[in-house]
C-alpha cells in the first residue's frame, strides 16, 4: 500500500485541534470538513483528466478537464459521513456510493449493515473515506467491497492510522492485486487494549454527531 501522511502544518494545526477533548461536535464537524478538503487536494493529485481547449477572452488556452469515467466516492457510514461535503467541495462531480459498517466493540470485528455501490467499478478511480484506522478490519473490509465490484484504483482517505491497522490492511491486500494508496493526516502511535488509537481523538463517529458526555 502506498502510503502519503500530508503533514502540513495547517493540517496538523487543524488536527490537533480535532483530538482535544473540549472539542464540541459542531466545531469537529467544521474541523473535520477543513481538514478533508486539504486531505482531497493529496488524495487526487491522479485525478484523471484529458485535455481541452477553451477561448479565454484573450486567445485560445490549452488545459485539463476532469474525464470520464467519473470518480466515485465512498463514505464508510457513520463517521465517514462527516467526511463527504469536505471532500465534494473538491470534486463536486463525483459520484458518491455508501458503505455502513460498524466495529463490534467487545469482539473488534467488522460488520456490514448498508451498502449501495454502483455494480461494476473497472476503471473508475474510487476514494474511500473513513476518519480512523484503527485495527483495519473495517477499510480492509471495504476494499474487499470494492474489488468484488471490479475496482482496480483505490484511494483511502482517513484523519489517522494506527501501525496495526496499516499492518492487517497491508496483509490482507496479499491476496488481493489492486493498488491502493493511503491518505491520512497522520500515523499515530498505537492501538490500546480496546482496540482505540493512542493518541488518537476518541470516537469520531460519537464526537462528530454527539453522543458524548
Ligand atoms: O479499523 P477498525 O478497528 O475497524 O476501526 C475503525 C472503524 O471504527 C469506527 O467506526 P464505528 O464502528 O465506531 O462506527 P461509527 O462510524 O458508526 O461510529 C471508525 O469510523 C471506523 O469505521
Ligand atoms: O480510536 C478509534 C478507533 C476506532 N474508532 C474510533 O472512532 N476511534
Ligand atoms: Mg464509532
Amino acid at each position: 500500500m502506498r502510503i502519503h501522511v500530508a503533514d502540513h502544518p495547517l493540517i496538523s494545526h487543524k488536527l490537533t485541534a480535532l483530538r482535544d477533548i473540549n472539542t464540541d461536535s459542531p466545531t469537529f464537524r467544521r474541523l473535520t470538513e477543513e481538514l478533508v478538503t486539504l486531505l482531497a487536494y493529496e488524495a487526487t493529485r491522479d485525478v484523471r483528466t484529458e485535455p481541452v481547449r477553451v477561448e479565454t477572452p484573450v486567445s485560445p488556452a490549452d488545459g485539463v478537464r476532469l474525464s470520464s469515467p467519473k470518480p466515485l466516492v465512498v463514505p464508510i457510514l457513520r463517521a465517514g459521513l462527516g467526511m463527504l461535503e469536505g471532500m465534494q467541495r473538491l470534486l463536486p462531480t463525483a459520484e458518491v456510493g455508501f458503505l455502513g459498517m460498524i466495529r463490534n466493540e467487545e469482539t473488534l470485528e467488522a460488520s456490514t449493515y448498508a451498502e449501495r455501490l454502483p455494480d461494476d467499478l473497472a476503471g473508475r478511480q474510487c476514494y474511500l473515506l473513513d476518519p480512523m484506522l484503527a485495527t483495519g478490519g473495517t477499510l480492509s473490509a471495504a476494499i474487499d467491497f470494492l474489488v468484488e465490484r471490479g475496482a482496480n484504483d483505490i484511494t483511502a482517505v482517513c484523519l489517522l492510522a494506527a501501525p496495526e491497522g496499516i499492518a492487517r490492511v497491508e496483509t490482507d491486500l496479499g491476496g488481493i492485486n489492486v493498488p491502493v494508496t493511503l491518505v491520512t493526516a497522520a500515523l499515530d502511535d498505537k492501538l490500546n487494549e480496546v482496540g482505540y488509537i493512542v493518541p488518537g481523538l476518541g470516537d469520531a463517529g460519537d464526537r462528530l454527531y454527539g453522543v458524548v458526555d
